[in-house]
């Protein structure tokens, strides 16, 4: 049964999670190399508390639930029964947290990555007894989003699957187990599919960014949070997607790279909300406001999606 989980990496992804599995009774212990991201992680956990709060999630008994940060990554996976890598989207990186903690956990710890995509195969070449491997991967912001994609690689033994599933659901999550561990495994394939379009209409100036966030988000966004797309096929008709797709198809971005728009911005470190700027510019205070609008609405459609309004 898992216990005592350990984070490892607290950027964008790790407080949230680390929050939403307090939330769930669990105890963890979160670490990160950066000491400023350990700062930042003690204010954004505390937010994403105020998040589960305002979503309806109980807190667990006194004593149960806890998070504890550390700048010593052999305290936080001692005696974890599943440690979360949670560094940047580069083999390299974790490989090097795989090699550090092999000789610090047991041989049976479960060893779980949030990948964006990369497969969970490749991954487990870089830890020993890779049978305890798998892909958990969340989706932004974590405390949020109910839904994680889990993910076995070549090696991963299925009991390792269904305890990971298990783990999910009794916190109250929505584990969905993807069959292929293919790259991007199914969540980010889609939304990949969606942004090289999204990015090659306002690269080819079909529209302004902001014209496409409100034609995707209204027209496409709301619908598909109700009705998802294998369901949306039926209801549109199969014959008319049959009929549209056999001259749009072709026409779509095919393109294999990263599209220049973005080279560009992120060459001038133009990264988004933590860098100021991006596809749009945000002053910190603009930051703080959007953050919490977003959440209190992506709580709102949660607790209607859920028939808890
Ligand atoms: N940002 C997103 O929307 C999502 C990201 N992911 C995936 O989750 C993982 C983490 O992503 P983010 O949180 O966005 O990254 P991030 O870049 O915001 O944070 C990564 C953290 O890892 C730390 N780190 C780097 N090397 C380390 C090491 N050797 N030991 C311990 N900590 C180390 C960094 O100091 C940083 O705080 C990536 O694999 C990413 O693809 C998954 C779902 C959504
Ligand atoms: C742009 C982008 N890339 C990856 C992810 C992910 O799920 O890994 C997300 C996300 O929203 O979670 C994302 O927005």
């Amino acid at each position: 049964m898992i216990q005592r989980i350990a984070i490892i990496g607290l950027g964008t992804m790790g407080p949230g999670m680390a929050a939403r599995l307090a939330r769930g009774g669990l105890q963890v212990v979160a670490y990160d190399v950066a000491p400023a991201a350990i700062e930042r992680a003690g204010s954004m956990l505390g937010v994403a508390e105020g998040v589960l709060d305002a979503l309806g999630i109980a807190v667990p008994p006194a004593g149960a639930g806890t998070v504890r940060f550390t700048d010593d990554i052999a305290d936080a996976v001692s005696g974890a029964d599943l440690v979360i890598e949670n560094v940047p989207e580069n083999i390299s990186i974790k490989a090097d947290v795989y090699r550090t903690i092999d000789s610090l956990i047991a041989s049976d710890t479960i060893v779980a990555s949030d990948t964006s995509g990369i497969p969970i195969t490749k991954l487990q070449a870089h830890i020993s007894h890779p049978e305890r491997m798998v892909g958990m991967h969340w989706s932004n912001p974590p405390h949020i989003i109910p839904m994680i994609e889990v993910i076995a690689g070549e090696k991963t033994a299925p009991h390792i699957v269904t305890t990971i599933r298990d783990l999910i659901r009794s916190i109250g999550l929505l584990p969905v187990v993807v069959k292929k561990d293919v790259p991007g495994f199914v969540e980010n394939r889609v939304l990949y599919a969606l942004l090289r379009e999204a990015v090659d209409l306002v690269e080819r100036g079909v529209i302004e960014p902001e014209d496409l966030d409100t034609c995707v988000s209204w027209g496409i966004g709301y619908k598909i949070a109700v009705i998802g797309p294998m369901a949306l096929l039926d209801m549109a008709g199969l014959d008319i997607y049959k009929s549209v797709s056999s001259f749009l198809n072709a026409d779509l971005s095919n393109r294999d790279d990263v599209a220049p728009m973005v080279l560009e911005k992120t060459n001038a470190s133009k990264l988004g909300i933590k860098s100021g700027e991006g596809m749009f510019s945000y002053t910190p205070e603009q930051t703080k406001a959007l953050q919490g609008e977003r959440a209190r609405k992506l709580v709102a459609v949660r607790r209607i999606l859920e028939g808890r309004e």
